[in-house]
C-alpha cells in the first residue's frame, strides 16, 4: 500500500495541502480532482518521490519510501514529450524500463492500442496520443506497484482516451494501485473505484460511484 501520513506539500515555504492522509491500495483506481492550481500535481510528485514533502511522510507497505524514486512507483504525465528522451526510438525507451529479459511487443502494443510499426520511430515522428500510449507501455513494462497518472488523457481524443483508460484498468486488474489525476469529472466518476477531491487545502472523498466497491480513504 502507498500511503501519505500527515503529509504537507507545497513549494518553498508555501504549503498547498496540509495533513493529508491517503491510502492507495494494490488493484484500486483512485481518482483525484480539484480546481486548477490546487496542488494535484504537487501531491502526485511527492507520492512518486519526485519532490520532498514539507512535512509528514510517504510510506510504501508501511515503511518510509526510498528518498530517490525507484521502479515501484511510476508517474505518467500530461505531456509525454517532457518525459521522453527525443534521441531514443519508442522501442528503445520501452526496452530500458523493462524488468523482464524479453518484451512481448505484439501483446503490449495490442494492450495499449499502439501500432507495432511505430516502435522504431523517434518521439517527434509520432503524435501526442501515440506517444502517450508508448509512455504508458514504458511505465507498465517496469511492472510498477503504483502508477500515478497526472492528467494523462487531457490532450487525447475520446477513442485514445478509451484505449488509455482500458490499459490503466488492466494494470489495476493485474494488481497495480493507480492514482488518476484528472479534471474530467464524468470520466473519473465512471472509471475510478473511488474519487477524492482537493478542497480547503486537504484531500476529501468526493463520493463513490455506485457501480464500484466502497473503499475508505
Ligand atoms: N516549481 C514550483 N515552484 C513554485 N510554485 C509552483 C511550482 N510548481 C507549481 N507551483 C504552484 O503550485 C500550485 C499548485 O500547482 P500544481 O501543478 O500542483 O496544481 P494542479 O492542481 O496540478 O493544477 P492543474 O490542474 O492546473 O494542473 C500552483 O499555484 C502553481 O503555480
Amino acid at each position: 500500500m502507498l500511503s501519505a501520513r500527515s503529509l504537507t506539500v507545497g513549494h518553498g515555504r508555501t504549503a498547498l495541502l496540509r495533513d493529508v492522509d491517503l491510502d492507495l491500495r494494490p488493484g484500486e483506481i483512485v481518482g483525484l480532482t480539484g480546481a486548477s492550481g490546487c496542488g494535484k500535481t504537487t501531491l502526485a510528485r511527492c507520492l512518486a518521490g519526485l519532490a520532498p514533502p514539507l512535512n509528514g511522510e510517504v510510506l510504501l507497505d508501511g515503511l518510509p519510501r526510498p528518498k530517490r524514486p525507484d521502479g515501484r512507483v511510476t508517474m505518467l504525465f500530461q505531456s509525454p514529450r517532457r518525459a521522453c528522451d527525443p534521441r531514443l526510438t519508442l522501442r528503445r525507451s520501452i526496452e530500458i524500463c523493462a524488468t523482464g529479459p524479453e518484451i512481448d511487443w505484439d501483446a503490449w502494443c495490442a494492450k495499449a492500442d499502439l501500432p507495432v510499426g511505430l516502435l522504431d520511430r523517434l518521439p517527434q515522428q509520432v503524435s501526442d496520443g501515440q506517444l502517450q500510449r508508448a509512455a504508458m507501455v514504458r511505465a507498465l513494462v517496469g511492472e510498477p506497484g503504483y502508477l500515478l497518472c497526472d492528467e494523462m488523457t487531457s490532450a487525447l481524443d475520446p477513442a485514445t482516451t478509451a484505449a488509455v483508460v482500458a490499459t490503466v484498468r488492466g494494470a489495476a486488474d493485474d494488481g497495480a494501485g493507480v492514482l488518476f489525476v484528472s479534471h474530467d469529472l464524468p470520466l473519473v466518476r465512471a472509471f475510478c473505484d473511488r474519487v477524492l477531491e482537493i478542497r480547503d487545502a486537504g484531500v476529501k472523498p468526493l463520493g463513490t460511484p455506485s457501480t464500484r466497491k466502497v473503499v475508505s480513504s
